[in-house]
């Protein structure tokens, strides 16, 4: 496919682009800091960036009329309901982490939140050093998918990837599922399962990482 990559030269710009270059899928726009790179219009766009791109990210997209997979975290309420509004034109994919993954840890957490609906929860996140946001997304989806008051604690050290880890404790036992992304890669290879299940899908609206997981087209 030919794609466009918005946050090119950043830690998951470069992750992406050789993972799709591996698999011989062709880089035709991007955008960064350094502004435009041009070659053709792209078939699908792809915004790992700030939220402050936002706005430019959606320009392009009504530019091009292209599908889009956004992983940047920490939009705003006026952002998602915006994202809303064009996805009644182009199908989107949004997800604060696409780490497959993720996506057990999850189905965990939920299955231990049924069998312990009374325990205490805590999410503890650690990240590197150069991370902007705090919370992650990825902590702010699970505290929003368990639909809890729960404690987020945010750890930022050195150059680690992603960690999540969740403790549900009650007054006889605990039970921690945690999740470790050893590098990018494992975020980059859910962008390019995302991509692909964008190129089949008929209906348009905005898509999860569970429903690209789950292949419901
Ligand atoms: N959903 C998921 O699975 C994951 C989400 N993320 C999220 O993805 C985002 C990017 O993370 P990461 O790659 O580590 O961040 P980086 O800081 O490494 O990259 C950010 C990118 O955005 C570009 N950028 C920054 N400011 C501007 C601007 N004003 N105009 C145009 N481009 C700009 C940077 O350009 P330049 O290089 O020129 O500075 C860079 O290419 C974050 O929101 C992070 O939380 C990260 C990992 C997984
Ligand atoms: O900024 C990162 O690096 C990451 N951000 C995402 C988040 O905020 O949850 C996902 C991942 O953990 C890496």
């Amino acid at each position: 496919m030919k794609y466009g990559l918005i946050g090119i030269n950043g830690r998951m710009g470069r992750e992406i682009q050789n993972l799709f270059d591996e698999n011989n899928h062709e880089l035709v726009f991007s955008y960064d800091k350094n502004g435009e790179f041009f070659k053709e219009n792209p078939d699908i766009l792809i915004d790992f960036s700030l939220p402050k791109v936002f706005n430019t990210t959606i320009e392009y997209v009504k530019k091009y009329n292209t599908p889009l997979i956004i992983g940047t975290t920490d939009l705003d309420e006026k952002s998602f309901n915006v994202l809303k509004d064009i996805s009644k034109k182009v199908p989107i994919v949004q997800s604060y982490n696409f780490s497959i993954g993720i996506q057990i840890l999850l189905k965990l957490a939920k299955l231990t939140n049924d069998f312990l609906p009374n325990s205490d929860i805590e999410i503890i996140e650690t990240h590197h050093r150069f991370k902007k946001d705090k919370p992650s997304g990825t902590a702010k989806m699970i505290k929003n998918e368990l639909n809890k008051n729960i404690n987020i604690s945010s750890l930022r050290i050195g150059n680690i990837p992603g960690d999540h880890k969740i403790i549900f404790g009650t007054l006889g036992e605990t039970i921690g599922i945690s999740h470790r992304a050893l590098s990018r890669r494992a975020f980059a290879e859910g962008v390019l399962k995302s991509a692909l299940f964008l190129k089949k899908v008929s209906k348009s609206k905005i898509y999860t990482f569970s429903e690209v997981m789950e292949g419901k087209i």
